[in-house]
């Protein structure tokens, strides 16, 4: 299967890079590919010709910025025709993908920066595919992590919680390595230990299937140390903090296709 990755950014290469070692060909292009090379060296085929690589692909990826998005399509619409086109892009509904080319059969997904170590987890909405198309759509997800078919109405949301959510995740890896090194710890520990305590426990609440709240209960010992720090998190209004930032999030996705129509 031939997929071209339109917009080998961030997020771009690292999909083409893991579909590369998954066994699909793959075309990445953007206009400065020298910054890009290594790529070449996954497997990936580079390509500055959006159309061309369109016109040789069963599959084709975008994952240009959302502002970008309409101009792609405009330039590819007639080298997709009945092909699936699959938008990473954050807050652009389906129904304004289908206006740049009417006669792709679209995928609306947000991955996130994990399908760089293939634990992605990608959602995605459409309402052009066969059962046949999601089963293929399903096992390329698959190449760079987990993926759920979602309603549209929650792509938003879902570009707020886990599209963007890394970042979240990495300020409090951060915090967690500068508390360690704030009671003495070497840096390299106080890095393994955050992270390794960040993967234990999303292991924990995936395979246990508890809410989060069990297993705090779980680590908490009466009268213990735990009890101490969760006092001075609470203070501190961390879960506030974090549900105002996705709630954020997904209100700028809301609004970004609405600002990209009225900008141009
Ligand atoms: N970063 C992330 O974690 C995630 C991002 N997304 C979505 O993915 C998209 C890309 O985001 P991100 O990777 O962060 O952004 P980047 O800016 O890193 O990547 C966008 C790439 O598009 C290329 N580009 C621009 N214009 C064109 C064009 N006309 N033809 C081909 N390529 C072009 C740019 O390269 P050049 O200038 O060389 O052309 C650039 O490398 C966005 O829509 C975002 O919402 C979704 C999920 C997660
Ligand atoms: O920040 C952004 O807009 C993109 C979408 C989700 C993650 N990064």
């Amino acid at each position: 299967m031939k997929v071209a990755v339109i917009g080998a950014g961030t997020i771009g290469s690292a999909v083409a890079k893991a579909l590369a070692e998954a066994g699909y060909q793959v075309t990445a292009t953007r206009r400065h590919i020298e910054k890009v090379k290594w790529l070449e060296e996954a497997g990936v085929r580079l390509e500055r010709d959006n159309r061309k690589a369109s016109e040789e692909a069963d599959i084709v990826i975008i994952a240009v910025k959302p502002n970008k998005v309409g101009k792609v399509l405009e330039e590819i619409r007639e080298k997709v025709k009945d092909k699936i086109v699959i938008s990473l892009a954050a807050g652009i509904p389906l129904k304004l993908l289908k206006e740049f080319a009417p006669e792709a059969k679209f995928v609306r997904a947000m991955p996130n920066i994990a399908v760089l170590v293939k634990e992605s987890f990608t959602a995605y909405a459409t309402q052009d595919l066969s059962e046949e198309e999601i089963e293929t759509v399903e096992k390329l997800f698959s190449a760079f992590g987990k993926c759920l078919r979602i309603e549209e109405e929650y792509m938003d949301a879902i570009t707020g919680l886990s599209g963007s959510g890394p970042a979240y995740v990495s300020v409090f890896l951060e915090a967690m390595m500068y508390g360690g090194l704030k009671v003495g710890l070497p840096r390299d520990i106080a890095r393994l230990a955050a992270a390794q305590t960040l993967l234990g426990t999303a292991k924990l609440l995936l395979e246990l299937g508890d809410h989060p709240a069990e297993i705090r209960d779980m680590v908490i010992t009466p009268g213990g140390t735990t009890i101490d720090g969760i006092f001075e998190l609470e203070e501190g209004k961390i879960r506030t903090a974090i549900m105002k930032a996705i709630d954020a999030a997904t209100k700028k996705s809301k609004i970004l296709s609405t600002r990209i129509l009225n900008s141009t």
